[in-house]
Formats: structure tokens, C-alpha cells, sequence
């Protein structure tokens, strides 16, 4: 039964998924993510860099809204991957807005902030959503990871040279991807997506 489960999953070919995003280091950890996952035997995942309208609102609403935009544009199923960064001092700031500060301010200002504040704790949170047409329902995989916002040290990628995550005296800035998506949000949604795949492709095999 098992073998013959296995032949016919040797010869179904592929579920095709389009992850949208434009922002290489997003589709660099993911590619890593995969790399380590049994998931390529399974699906085959394109990258589009489509250019999406973001709704402001709360992470899951932007996210949600974002996945179902991202499923008009292409025949295949979609992902896509959506990141806010929380200082606790300001109460759910920046969160989903972060690229807005990455984008007018150095990673010194943005640490700055925080200044006249005593709370510099933190967290990172990720959501994968994917929707498999523009009439389906999205599901979202969220990730979270507990940290402090630090004076940046490391590598300039997005807010990680100021992200110094729990337990750990290096910020995200000085990890190499591997070490990073060990621990990470996007490492931690990742680890929800790779399961709910791996049982869609699992019922495929079945023919349920
Ligand atoms: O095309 P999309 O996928 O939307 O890519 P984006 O760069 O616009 O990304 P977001 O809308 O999710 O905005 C999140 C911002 O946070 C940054 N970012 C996302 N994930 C990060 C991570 O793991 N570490 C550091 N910065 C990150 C990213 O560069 C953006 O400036
Ligand atoms: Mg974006």
C-alpha cells in the first residue's frame, strides 16, 4: 500500500504555487526554508514580483487582503509573506507600517525611537498566507519571535541589524539565513505552511 502510495506520488506532478513578493531577502530565507523541507517533491514554487496593494489595518487583515490580490493576478494557487516588527513601548507600532520608517529613516533613527524609553523589548511576526483562487478562503500561518531592539549591528537586510532576538547576543543583522530561520517568525510560520502542505499534498496521494 505504501509503495504503491509512493509510485503515485512519483507520478503526479506537481502542485504549482506563485509566491509573490518583490523583496529579494523574503524569497532567499524562504528558498533556504525549502531547501531544508520535504516539500519540493511535492510542489513546484515560482516567484513573481508583483507590486501589491497593502491596506492599512492589522497584520492578518493586511495580509489577508494582500493574499487575495496576489490570487487575481496568476492562474496558480498563492503565497505570499507579510512582516511587522512591535516595539512594546509603543504599543503596537511600527508593526506592519516598519517599512514605511526602513524606507525614510537609517537603522540609527529607527533605533532612536526608543530613546526615551526603558522598554526596548520587542517582536517580530511573520505571516505566510496563501489562497488557492481569488474566490477562496486565505489561510494564514502565523510566526512570532521575542526580542530587543538593539543599536544595529550586522548585515543591512530590512530591520535586522537592530533585532537582537531573545536568549541570543547576536542580532538577526550578524546571523547568517540558516541561523536566522532557525529561530525566526518566518521560520516559525514556515514550520505551520511546511505542515499544511505536506497534508494537502498527503490527501492528493490518496485521492481524497
Ligand atoms: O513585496 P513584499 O513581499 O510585500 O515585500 P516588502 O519588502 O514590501 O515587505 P512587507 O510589505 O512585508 O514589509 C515589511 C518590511 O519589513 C522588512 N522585513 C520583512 N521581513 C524581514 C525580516 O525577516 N528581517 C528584517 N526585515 C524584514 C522588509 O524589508 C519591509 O521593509
Ligand atoms: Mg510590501
Amino acid at each position: 500500500m505504501e509503495s504503491q502510495q509512493s509510485s503515485l506520488a512519483a507520478s503526479l506532478s506537481p502542485i504549482e504555487i506563485t509566491f509573490i513578493t518583490g523583496n529579494k531577502g523574503k524569497l532567499e530565507e524562504f528558498q533556504q526554508l525549502l531547501e531544508g523541507s520535504e516539500l519540493a517533491t511535492h510542489y513546484k514554487i515560482t516567484n513573481k514580483d508583483i507590486s501589491l496593494d497593502e491596506l492599512q489595518g492589522a497584520a492578518e487583515f493586511i495580509a489577508h487582503h494582500k493574499v487575495k490580490e496576489a490570487a487575481k493576478h496568476v492562474s496558480t494557487p498563492v503565497l505570499i509573506d507579510d512582516g511587522s516588527l512591535y516595539f512594546n513601548a509603543f504599543n503596537g507600532l511600527p508593526g506592519p507600517y516598519i517599512k514605511c520608517f526602513l524606507d525614510r529613516l537609517s537603522s540609527e533613527e529607527i533605533y532612536s525611537l526608543l530613546d526615551a524609553y526603558e522598554d526596548k523589548t520587542g517582536y517580530a511576526q511573520l505571516i505566510y498566507a496563501y489562497c488557492e483562487t481569488p474566490e477562496s478562503e486565505p489561510q494564514l500561518f502565523i510566526g512570532r519571535c521575542e526580542g530587543t531592539i538593539v543599536a544595529p549591528r550586522g548585515e543591512k537586510r530590512g530591520w535586522d541589524p537592530i533585532f537582537q532576538p531573545k536568549g541570543y547576543e547576536t542580532t538577526f543583522g550578524e546571523m547568517k539565513y540558516e541561523e536566522k530561520n532557525k529561530i525566526s517568525h518566518r521560520g516559525k510560520a514556515f514550520e505551520q505552511l511546511k505542515a499544511f502542505l505536506e497534508a494537502k499534498a498527503s490527501k492528493r496521494v490518496k485521492g481524497e
